[in-house]
Order: C-alpha cells, then structure tokens, then sequence
C-alpha cells in the first residue's frame, strides 16, 4: 500500500475488543469523519488524515514501516510483534483494553512454580512472550500455537496448560482453569512511526498526540470544589485524590473558612467525599471534566 501524499494515517482495529474506544479517542480528540462505503480507510473531514482500519496483528508493522503515522494497539500485540527490525515507538499507554497474559493450569495439574511445566506442552497466541517467560525461569516446554479458544486445549489434551489473555476471569473460570503466573500486563497504547511523516505534517501530528494526552489525562479526573474551615485545610487537601496545589479562595464574611477547588487525576469515590465530611469540608461538588491541556 502507498503512503497518500499530505495526509497522516492513523491505524486502528477494525472489529474487536479495541475498534470502539479506539474511534472514541480519536473523535474526542477533535476529529469527524463519516463512514462511507470504503470500510477499509475512513476519511477525516476536518483535517488531511485517514484512519486505517485493520486487523490488530497488522498495526505494529505499519507503523514500525510508515505506512501509517500513529496506531492504537496493546502492548501484548506490539510485543509479541518484534522483531528485532523497526519498531514503532510507544507514545502513550491509553488507560483502556487492559488485560493480563497468564499462565494457567487444571486443577488436575500439581502447580509448584513454573519447574512444574517442565517438558509439558502450553497452548498460547503469544509464543514469543512465553518463550521468553519459560527462559527466563529456566524452563523447557513446547508451546502449541493457536490463534483462538486457547482456553479449550488442555480439555482436548492438545496441551497440559496454557497462556492467555485474562481480564475478569470469566473465561478461566468457565473451562476450569486456575491462573498460576502474570507473564505480561497490558493495556492498550499509542504507537508513532520511527520515520517520522512529511515535514508539513509534523505539526498536525504533534497536535494530534497533544489532544489524544489531554484526553487521556482528563478520563477519570474531576474537578472537587468545597467549602473548608481553615483549620481543616491541610487534611482536606491531603485527603483529595491525585489534587496537585489546590486554589483556596476566601469566603465573603467568614474569615474562619475558604473555598477549595481541585482537580483530582484519581477517580473520586463515595468513600472520600466521606472522608471530607467528616474533615469539616461542606457543599462539596465533584464535577466531570471535558476536556484538559
Ligand atoms: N478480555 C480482554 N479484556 C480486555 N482487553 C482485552 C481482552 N482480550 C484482549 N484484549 C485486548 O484487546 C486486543 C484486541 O482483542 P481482540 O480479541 O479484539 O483481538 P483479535 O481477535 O486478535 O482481533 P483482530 O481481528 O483485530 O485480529 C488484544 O490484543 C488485547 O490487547
Ligand atoms: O478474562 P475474560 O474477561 O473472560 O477475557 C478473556 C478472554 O478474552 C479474550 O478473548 P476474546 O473474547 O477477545 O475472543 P478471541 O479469543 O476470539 O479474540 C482472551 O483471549 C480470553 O479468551
Ligand atoms: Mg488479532
């Protein structure tokens, strides 16, 4: 595929766990486009980009080759995909698609560390991060690939025990399987091409990453405003979640007691507007946050 001269391309997953709040993030970020009948390239009305939507497994070598500027992924693809040849430069993790890759056995299997699959077969889609799992702890074992229902295998005696991705759990739990062993944390990321695009685009790409930031940042934050006694004010503002200098502001006609405004990176729970309460913090308001540079 050729590069299209003065537009960017970002790539994403076109079906899957990760399609949805890919396009999410990419629209926060500013950008429009609509679907047309082209299901392969979306064109951004608003500014000369194109998102590219592809198979998961692809996106770390278009970005890694340049065919494509920015890409979201997780990092168990981006991992598994090298090579030791160009690699795409990480950007930013993204706060969503986050799983864990683990080792997982039957309960039939005497589980003591990994020495106990020594000379056992593991089924896995992540051969690569495995194999370097069972070296680094000085294990021999054979892997079995699978692109799919991995969690099957050791019900069709097609391995002893296998390697997957897990979040909740749900799908361990339903094929009798106990997690033994976190062999690598994921999530999903922002990746850019090492190649850099066309030098009249540098500076749409820069902007592009700075808002996708600003949208990363400002999920999960809130901006905490109440009413504190001045007595109260360094356990109140210690108690704010991820607060930086909070603004305190004065009260007209209470001299004992300041308004404080905040915003909080960490989720605010029920448990700490508690807690504020019970510091003396009064008309507490925790409002959501749109947008954040
Ligand atoms: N159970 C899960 N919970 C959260 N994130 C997950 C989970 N399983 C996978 N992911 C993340 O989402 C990514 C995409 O998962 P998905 O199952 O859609 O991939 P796929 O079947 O390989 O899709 P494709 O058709 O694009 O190749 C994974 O590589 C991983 O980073
Ligand atoms: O811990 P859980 O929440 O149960 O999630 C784990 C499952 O999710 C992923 O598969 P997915 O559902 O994406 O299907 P796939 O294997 O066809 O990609 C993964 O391969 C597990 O099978
Ligand atoms: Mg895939």
């Amino acid at each position: 595929m050729s590069t299209v001269q003065g537009r960017l391309r970002i790539a994403v997953q076109k079906s899957g766990r990760l399609a949805d709040r890919s396009l999410e993030l990419i629209r926060d970020a500013g950008l429009k486009w609509v679907k047309g009948h082209n299901d392969l390239l979306y064109r951004v009305e608003n500014y000369p980009i194109d998102l590219l939507r592809v198979r998961d497994d692809d996106i770390p070598t278009f970005v890694a080759d340049g065919v494509c500027d920015l890409g979201i992924v997780g990092e168990n693809v981006l991992e598994e995909d090298k090579n030791g040849g160009a690699t795409a430069e990480v950007v930013m993790p993204l706060g969503f698609g986050r799983c864990t890759l683990k080792l997982a056995v039957p309960p039939t299997l005497a589980y003591e560390g990994p020495h106990s699959l020594q000379g056992l077969r593991i089924a896995t889609s992540y051969p690569k991060i495995l194999r370097r799992f069972l070296n680094d702890n000085g294990v021999q074992s054979d892997t079995v690939v699978m692109r799919g229902a991995v969690e099957v295998a050791p019900r069709l005696k097609l391995a002893s025990a296998i390697c997957d991705l897990v979040s909740t759990g749900a799908t361990l739990e339903a094929n009798g399987l106990i997690a033994k062993e976190t062999v690598f944390e994921s999530q999903a990321v922002l990746i850019k091409s090492p190649t850099g695009p066309e030098p009249e685009l540098a500076h749409l790409l820069e902007s592009i990453i700075e808002r996708m930031a600003g949208v990363v940042s400002s999920q999960g934050a809130k901006y905490v405003m109440l009413n504190a006694p001045r007595s109260a004010l360094d356990e109140i503002t210690a108690i704010l979640p991820g607060a930086g200098a909070p603004t305190v502001m004065p009260l007209m006609g209470r001299d004992d007691a300041v308004a404080v405004h905040a915003v909080c990176q960490e989720a605010v729970f029920w448990e700490t507007l508690e807690k504020l309460k019970a510091a003396g913090a009064s008309a507490i308001l925790v409002l959501p946050i749109e947008k954040m540079m």
